[in-house]
């Protein structure tokens, strides 16, 4: 096992260990989110959560033998630009003890952690924007939340296939397998690890309340959508969509006329990608509004090369960038990325840009030429670069972690 690795912080020397026994692991859950402000888990809280401790991937921060940091990522494979799978760490459950915060712990433990991700890429979900930039995390995918006006949505014309509900038991073994056959098919999508699915699992089961729909089409289920209800009681309820996933375009407005043919909704709520064409499947487009546009993915390129070269581009002239990366710096380089692919050259660069904002336009969700437009990144030729990272389909991860 990995020795601890020791950091200087205003806290003092803080030491960085990798957890491995159950109790550890309890430990880290509580402190994280004691910095939540949520209580420990109870007993049957931990049972579900103790399943999303992977061996090796969980930090945690120590001053002497007190425990005043966590962070940990789950082991998977993400989807890029073009439509390849490269393996991803989802980075989660950070928190710093309320007595230790502003010291360096968080610093400490996302160095120590980068230095050790066996991914090429990591992302995660932030809780404020303004911290992760300087550890190499950009804002590279953002999504929609849209609220459904149910009266308003008629779409014409029935469904094309058959929606059947399903009991929990048949969601459980079920919805794992669809979602790896379908749930894929954005940038930015995440496959799901065992211990996500127990949390999601229990949550159904535990009063929320979520019900789950299979759709079925010529070649057998093709798409699945779970939601809850709201618990008005005047008769129209919200619904909330909790997991969506879809293999074609039937599926997708089959599973639409069913969620808003249901009896006694007034509203249906779906976060969706920003390109998610809903408006236009109802004969009002005024039955969706977009009540919120908010970041999803923080992505660090922790192998940059490889990400470079694991994504497809548009065509444009080629344009060579100079990555700066100060956490990992055998980042640091020049990349020449033309419509075949990209590699490390020694080359005249035309854009300088920091590993975070590499990160930010990855997706194709943000353009170079904006960058450059609010003085971020410096050089020429950013509408080359836009149509080369430009990607035709918009990023969504609709896992969350
Ligand atoms: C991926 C996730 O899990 S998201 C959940 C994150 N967790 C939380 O929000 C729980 C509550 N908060 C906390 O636990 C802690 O305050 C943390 C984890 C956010 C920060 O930990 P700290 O140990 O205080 O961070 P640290 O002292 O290393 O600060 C690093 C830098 O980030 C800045 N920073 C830290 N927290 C914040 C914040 N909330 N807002 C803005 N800047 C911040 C610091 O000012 C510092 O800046 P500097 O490098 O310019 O000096």
């Amino acid at each position: 096992m990995r020795s601890p690795s020791r950091w200087a912080t205003i806290a003092g020397v803080t030491e960085i260990r990798v957890l491995s026994d159950e109790s550890q692991y309890r430990a880290h859950n509580t402190l994280f989110r004691r910095a939540m402000h949520w209580g420990p888990p109870t007993d049957e809280q931990w049972k579900v959560t103790l399943p999303s401790y992977e061996p090796g991937r969980v930090h945690a921060a120590f001053e002497g033998d007190e425990m005043i940091g966590t962070t940990q990522s789950y082991g998977g494979s993400m989807v890029v630009p073009g439509g390849a799978v490269v393996p991803h760490s989802a980075v989660s459950r950070v928190g710093v003890r309320a007595d230790y915060t502003r010291r360096g712990v968080l610093s400490a433990l996302m160095r120590e952690q980068l230095s050790t991700l066996p991914d090429p890429v990591a992302t995660l979900r932030a809780s404020e924007g303004r911290i992760y930039g300087r550890f190499g995390y950009g804002l590279a995918g953002r999504v929609r939340f849209l609220r459904v006006d149910a009266r308003r949505a008629v779409i014409p014309g029935g469904p094309t296939g058959r929606v059947r509900m399903v009991d929990l038991d048949t969601a459980d073994k079920l919805l794992p397998e669809l979602h790896t056959a379908f749930g894929l098919g954005r940038p930015g999508q995440i496959s799901r690890w065992p211990g996500w699915w127990a949390k999601a699992l229990d949550r159904k089961s535990d009063g929320d309340n979520i019900v789950t729909v299979v759709h079925s089409g010529p070649d057998g289920d093709d798409g699945y959508v779970s939601y809850k209800a709201s618990s008005d009681t005047d008769f129209k309820h919200t619904l909330q969509v909790v997991d969506f996933a879809w293999a074609n375009a039937d599926a997708w407005r089959d599973l639409w006329i069913y969620l808003t043919r249901l009896d006694l909704v007034g509203t249906v709520e779906v976060d969706a990608a920003l390109d998610d064409p809903l408006t236009w499947l109802f004969d009002d487009p005024r039955a969706v509004h977009t009540k919120d546009v908010f970041d999803q993915v923080w992505l660090r390129l922790v192998d940059v090369p490889r990400m470079l070269a694991a994504r497809t581009y548009g065509v444009a002239e080629p344009v060579v960038l100079e990555v700066h990366d100060r956490l990992l710096p055998a980042n640091t380089g020049c990349y020449r990325v033309s419509a075949d692919g990209a590699e490390r050259v020694e080359a005249r660069p035309d854009i300088t840009i920091p590993v975070d904002l590499l990160g930010a336009v990855y997706f194709g969700d943000t353009r170079f030429s904006d960058l450059a437009a609010v003085r971020r990144i410096e050089g020429a030729r950013f509408g080359d670069a836009d149509a080369l990272f430009a990607s035709p389909v918009a990023p969504l991860c609709s896992t969350f972690f």
